[in-house]
This record gives structure tokens, C-alpha cells and sequence, in this order.
């Protein structure tokens, strides 16, 4: 790997050192990028958009080619690839840990900002599994819009010694074409069918699964199932994350090389050597209805969540599963008491992690440790995998897999990809399904028309985003 190239100018920052160690070097010289970031004047993108401003999710409308990360109308937008660095197997997540690194350390960047999310970054989707089929990415667009409570900012990737485009240009391409503004959903249903699992099949894998519970294969396996949507007319994916993000606004508004979806769940945030996780198992489902009602109907639900054996028991396994892995790599480790959080189409069991890391452990590592927690995979880890691979009848692909983004110097924000769906190449439509996901924790007392029914709730973000009545 050679040593980096003349700074373009001094304020530019040192790239870090070196890895040592790493599967990618031994394949492929790393690609030098120029990277630069600079403040957008206030104003230009708000969190809500309107008042002649534009939300981030907005930039995105009609869109194809993107990436997203917004939760509260904040985080990161963007297009175009200036780079893909693409793994799979049991090294992935290691192997574009170490190809990032090697990334940063050949590039060059200017940012006079050095807040989280600006200057190089890589956002990434991660296969569920080492034998699954899917790879494993991490990617680098070209046009990447950011927003915090300090500001907005602007960050172009272009490759080492070709021309940043002008920042006039990029700006004049930020507000979309008004008539892309405007969501006008299809008036016809799209067409729902069955993925890897008829209804009935989903039924009996929940009773399977409970019997080798019972004959003691696994404490808790986390079993998932898959439908296929056709929308009645093309849907670009910028408008199906529009749509995502204001009906889930509390959640990650995600996309990455076509995974896309709405999480609740935080594997770990790094900002600074401190970490936070949210650790979600354990379900209540709501049903549709008039506000005042569906309020009245979370508080007994909630009541209701956090006084059951079952998901106290379910929830445990996978608070106890996170803990354990980061224990190692921190020197502080903080788990709140359990609560209840409440999302428009479920309540969770959720505990909320915080701590400290040790040594320079980056974000990708911490995702390497944590993956698969029990709250999408089982306990003990390796037979409630085994379980899976035998019972669930499908490939996950990058569901339930991390998904994120890592910066410079290896801090980041990754959760993990629930409440999602697989677009096909080129964007959902009559002739392109979306593969949509939803799972839930088999316990010893689960009750399969439960489960199923837990799944659905679990679809609905993704259902709703892309037309069907749920
Ligand atoms: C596996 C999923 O949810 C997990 C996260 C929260 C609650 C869960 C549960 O109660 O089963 C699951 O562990 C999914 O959404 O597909």
C-alpha cells in the first residue's frame, strides 16, 4: 500500500495509519479519492422542509441511485458511486473494515467542519449471513448532503485528480423539479404473494421450531419470513423512503445499494469512543385505527408488554447477547433498566446501551462483535443460526444484516435492517417486486397465529411505503 500523495492543500487532514492486517490487500491496490465537504448556507435543507427550505428526504423525490440515513429529518442523503467495496463470507464485515481503511488512508479530503458524518464517508449493507448470496457493501456516493442541529453540509467524492464538480451546480441540482415534489400515490393495490413460505408453511416452521426448543436445540430462535410486492405502477425509490420517513419519522430511514427500510433498532453508534445501542426484543402489535383509541390502546399495551414472562424472558436473551459482546471491547459498559418504546405499528422491550470503548475498536469492529445479536438471530448463537438455515427456507440476503455508515477514523452509526425490503436493480414495479422481511423471537410458549400475525405488524412500514392496506 503505498503512502499517501502531496495534500492538496494544508487543511487538509493527515489519513491515519496504516492496517496490518487485511484480507483486501492482498487482492487490490486502494482506489485514492478526493473527498470535500463544505457548510451549505442556512436554510437551504431543514429537518421538516417547507418554509423554503428542503428536508433531506425531499432532495431524493423521483430519484433512483440512492443512499439514505435520516431519522428526524437528520443524517445523510445522497447519489451517484464514486466507489463499492464489495465482500461476502465469514471475513466480510473485517474484510470492508480493512478496505475502508486502506480507502481513507490513500485519499485526500477538505473539511473544515470534522463533525460526525462529514468528510470521507462509506455507507454500508450487510449480509445477514456468511453463506448467504448476497454481497456484503460498502459505498461511497458521489453527492453526499448532510444535516445536524449545527447546519447542512455538502460532501463530493470524485476520484484522486479528476475535478470536484462546481459547488453553483450541485446546489441548482438540490431542489428537485416541483412536479417530482408531489407523492401522488397509485389509486390500484399493489399485488402481495407469498416469498420463500406460504402462510401455512411460516405456521408449521413456528411449530417446528418450538419443538426443537423443546428438545433443547436452542433457547430462543428468531425466525423471519418474506413476501413479494408489486407495485400497480413503477415506484422510485426516493419516493418510497419519502414516505418511510414520514410515517416512521423516530426510526432510520435507510438506504444502501437497494436495501431500504425503516429500523427502530440501533446495533451501536461511535462519536467519540463513547457507544450507544438500542436493543430491541419482545412485541406488542397495534392495530389501525382513530388516534385517541390507538393511544388508549398503547398504554394497555404497553402495560401488557412489560408484564409478559415471555417477552421479558425473549428480551433478555438478546440485552444479555449485546452486552456480552461489547463487554470485551469497553471499558464501560451501561445497560438502563428495560422500557417500552412505542412506534405507530408496534411496542418493544427496549434497553438502551451506553459505553466507552477500549483502545482505537472502530465502529465496523463493534458491528463485526455484536452481529448476529439474539434479537435477530437466537440463543445459543450458532444453533439458533443453525436452527434458521434448516427451518427458515430462505436466504435473508442483507436482512436483518448491519446496515450504516462508517467515517474517516472509524466512527459511524449502523443499526440493523428491520422493518425493511430488497429492491430489484432499477426500482420496484408491476414486473419488479420488492422482497419484503419481517421476524420475530420464537419462544417455548409462542403461539404460531401469534407469530405470524407479529410478522405482518412487523411488514407494515414497508407494506404502507409501497401502497398495500394493512
Ligand atoms: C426480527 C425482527 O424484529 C426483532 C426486533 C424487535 C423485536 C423482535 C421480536 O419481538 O421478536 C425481534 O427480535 C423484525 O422486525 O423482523
Amino acid at each position: 500500500m503505498g503512502a499517501p500523495g502531496p495534500a492538496p492543500d494544508s487543511s487538509a487532514h493527515p489519513a491515519p495509519a496504516a492496517s496490518t492486517s487485511s484480507a483486501w490487500r492482498a487482492t487490490t491496490a486502494p482506489t485514492r479519492l478526493s473527498f470535500r465537504t463544505v457548510a451549505l448556507p442556512a436554510g437551504v435543507i431543514t429537518p421538516e422542509g417547507g418554509d423554503g427550505g428542503t428536508g433531506l428526504l425531499d432532495l431524493l423525490a423521483g430519484r433512483e441511485d440512492v443512499v439514505s440515513w435520516v431519522r428526524h429529518g437528520r443524517g445523510l442523503v445522497g447519489w451517484g458511486q464514486a466507489l463499492r467495496l464489495e465482500a461476502q463470507g465469514p471475513d466480510r464485515i473485517e474484510a470492508l473494515r480493512s478496505a475502508w481503511r486502506a480507502t481513507v488512508y490513500a485519499s485526500w479530503w477538505r473539511d473544515a467542519l470534522v463533525r460526525p458524518g462529514t468528510g470521507p464517508v462509506a455507507l454500508g449493507t450487510i449480509a445477514f449471513s456468511p453463506a448467504s448470496a448476497a454481497v456484503s457493501v460498502l459505498t461511497v456516493p458521489r453527492v453526499l448532503v448532510g444535516l445536524d442541529d449545527s447546519g447542512a453540509w455538502l460532501t463530493t467524492a470524485v476520484a484522486d485528480g479528476e475535478a470536484h464538480p462546481e459547488l453553483a451546480e450541485v446546489l441548482a441540482r438540490l431542489r428537485p423539479p416541483a412536479s417530482a415534489q408531489t407523492d401522488v400515490p397509485s389509486p390500484d393495490a399493489p399485488v402481495v404473494s407469498a416469498g420463500a413460505l406460504l402462510e401455512a408453511d411460516y405456521l408449521a416452521a413456528v411449530a417446528e421450531v418450538r419443538r426443537r426448543i423443546a428438545a433443547g436445540e436452542a433457547r430462543k430462535v428468531v425466525l423471519a419470513r418474506d413476501l413479494l410486492v408489486r407495485p400497480a405502477a413503477p415506484l422510485a425509490t426516493g419516493d418510497l423512503l419519502r414516505r418511510l420517513g414520514a410515517n416512521y419519522p423516530s426510526c432510520w430511514t435507510f438506504a444502501v445499494d437497494s436495501t431500504v427500510g425503516a429500523t427502530p433498532e440501533l446495533l451501536v453508534r461511535l462519536e467519540n469512543r463513547r457507544l450507544a445501542s438500542r436493543v430491541l426484543a419482545g412485541t406488542a402489535r397495534r392495530r389501525p385505527g382513530d388516534a385517541a383509541t390507538r393511544e388508549r390502546e398503547a398504554e394497555r399495551l404497553a402495560q401488557w408488554l412489560a408484564a409478559s414472562a415471555k417477552n421479558r424472558a425473549e428480551h433478555e436473551f438478546a440485552r444479555a447477547s449485546a452486552l456480552s459482546s461489547l463487554e470485551p471491547l469497553c471499558s464501560v459498559v451501561e445497560a438502563a433498566a428495560p422500557r417500552v418504546l412505542t412506534l405507530p405499528n408496534v411496542l418493544h422491550l427496549a434497553t438502551d446501551i451506553t459505553g466507552v470503548v477500549a483502545g482505537d475498536t472502530g465502529a465496523l469492529s463493534l458491528v463485526g462483535a455484536l452481529h448476529p445479536t439474539a434479537a435477530v438471530c437466537g440463543t445459543p448463537t450458532a444453533a439458533a443460526a443453525r436452527v434458521i438455515a434448516e427451518v427458515e427456507g430462505m436466504d435473508r440476503g442483507r436482512y436483518a444484516g448491519p446496515v450504516g455508515w462508517v467515517d474517516w477514523h472509524g466512527e459511524g452509526e449502523w443499526c440493523i435492517a428491520l422493518r425493511s425490503a430488497a429492491l430489484p436493480p432499477g426500482g420496484v414495479g408491476p414486473e419488479a417486486p420488492a422482497r419484503v422481511f419481517g421476524g420475530g423471537g420464537i419462544m417455548p410458549e409462542s403461539v404460531p397465529a401469534d407469530e405470524l400475525a407479529e410478522t405482518t405488524a412487523k411488514m407494515r412500514p414497508m407494506l404502507t411505503a409501497l401502497g398495500a392496506d394493512v
